[in-house]
């Protein structure tokens, strides 16, 4: 009887906290409350809330990304295409058939975006109506996933959007090995909703045994993770098939191998984004946003200095223990709703760790994440 009364008010709070997120969404999206003048209709459709509005006598549809749908494009002109870069105005958009298009944006987007930032952002997915062969204007861009944003005086600013996946990458010695730092970016990817993948690399270093404990508690929360060595060459054909067609984000600490996995996956790749990056730098690009580098195996790697150090983007330590996957089933049994799982009694957290149903130094990690502790 006893273990009973815990579940019941875990099913509440869960129910609880649906509603509350629902909640969030329709205030957000609530026409009524919208600070522009516009009359839109608010409609929930594939699960999605999304909002109607006439704009520039066209019907346009804005997601719960924040991104923009039109109605219809002429798919017996218009191609599909992923934006690379935006500078200003312009957006560099990779077409199916690998031509590059400096494209404009069509004037019903551009009028959009007086009120809304970002109508194109690197990574979109978009069509284009080409125009001779190297230039052409972008018609629609499709739903976002992926977003890599943070905000800055309650905007949010898009870095990339459509990221499939974010390397976290440490290296198991020279410098060595930090579990905790591995924790803040997944973290991070957790609150973003970006899959991680743990890479292990300067495998060679040491004997991959030293790492196996480490490495078997991230898998088992269900995280990928790979041993790697840019050196030797172990492991890279499963890097390489990872990253195989999809557009990849790169995070990690200096010194710990990143550019040197980029070139053993494909050479050159590190010197190319450095290059970029080097442009940016210049202002050549009139835009802070980041930029898909092309993989010669298909797929793309985003790589710049916000990203690689993104840990703990715009977190508050009160929805941390939501994003650790292993605490969050026990949180809501905890006896207090607002327990920091540190001092206080029947606290279902500190109990599974007792029990070793969660790992001690995850714990630990969570702790210091929690109290705000650099490290
Ligand atoms: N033994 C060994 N050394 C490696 C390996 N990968 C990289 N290194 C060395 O580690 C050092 C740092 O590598 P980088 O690729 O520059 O590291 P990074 O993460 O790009 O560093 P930042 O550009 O500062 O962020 C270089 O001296 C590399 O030669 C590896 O797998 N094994
Ligand atoms: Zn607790």
């Amino acid at each position: 009887m006893a273990k009973k009364k815990p579940k019941v008010r875990a099913e509440f709070r869960k129910n609880h906290d649906t509603r509350a997120r629902q909640n969030d969404l329709t205030q957000r999206f609530d026409p009524d409350a919208a600070d522009d003048s516009d009359r839109g209709e608010r409609v929930t459709g594939k699960g999605r809330l999304t909002r109607r509005r006439t704009v520039a006598g066209a019907e346009v549809t804005q997601d719960d990304s924040g991104s923009l749908v039109l109605p219809e494009v002429d798919r017996t002109v218009c191609r599909m295409g992923r934006v690379l870069r935006v500078q200003g105005l312009v957006s560099i958009v990779q077409m199916e058939d690998g031509r590059l298009l400096a494209c404009a944006t069509r004037q019903l987007l551009k009028q959009l975006s007086t009120e809304l930032r970002h109508v194109v952002a690197a990574g979109d997915r978009v069509w284009v109506r080409p125009e001779g062969q190297r230039e052409g204007v972008i018609e629609r861009v499709e739903p976002r996933t992926g977003v890599l944003s943070r905000s800055s005086r309650g905007r949010q600013h898009l870095i990339v959007v459509n990221v499939d996946q974010v390397l976290i990458v440490a290296s198991a010695a020279e410098p060595r090995i930090k579990p905790n730092l591995i924790d803040r970016y997944l973290l991070t990817c957790e609150k973003m909703r970006i899959r991680p993948i743990v890479c292990i690399n300067k495998i060679d270093l040491v004997d991959p045994v030293s790492v196996m404990p480490l490495a078997g508690v991230y898998s088992q929360l269900g995280y990928d993770v790979l041993c790697l060595s840019a050196r030797s060459g172990q492991g890279l054909d499963a890097l390489r098939r990872l990253t195989a067609g999809k557009a990849t984000a790169l995070s990690g600490q200096s010194g710990v191998g990143k550019s040197s996995l980029l070139n053993a996956l494909d050479p050159g790749l590190a010197l190319r984004i450095q290059t970029v990056s080097a442009e940016s730098q210049k202002g050549r690009h009139t835009t802070t946003t980041a930029e898909l580098i092309p993989l010669a195996d298909g797929g793309w790697v985003v790589d710049t200095p916000g990203i690689r150090q993104f840990q703990l983007w715009d977190t508050i330590p009160k929805e941390l223990d939501g994003y650790f996957r292993e605490l969050r089933p026990y949180v809501s049994q905890c006896r207090y709703p607002d327990c920091t799982h540190t001092h206080e009694d029947e606290c279902a957290v500190k109990n599974a760790v007792a029990d070793n149903h969660i790992d001690p130094r995850r714990y630990e990690s969570f702790l210091q994440m929690q109290a705000g502790d650099d490290f």
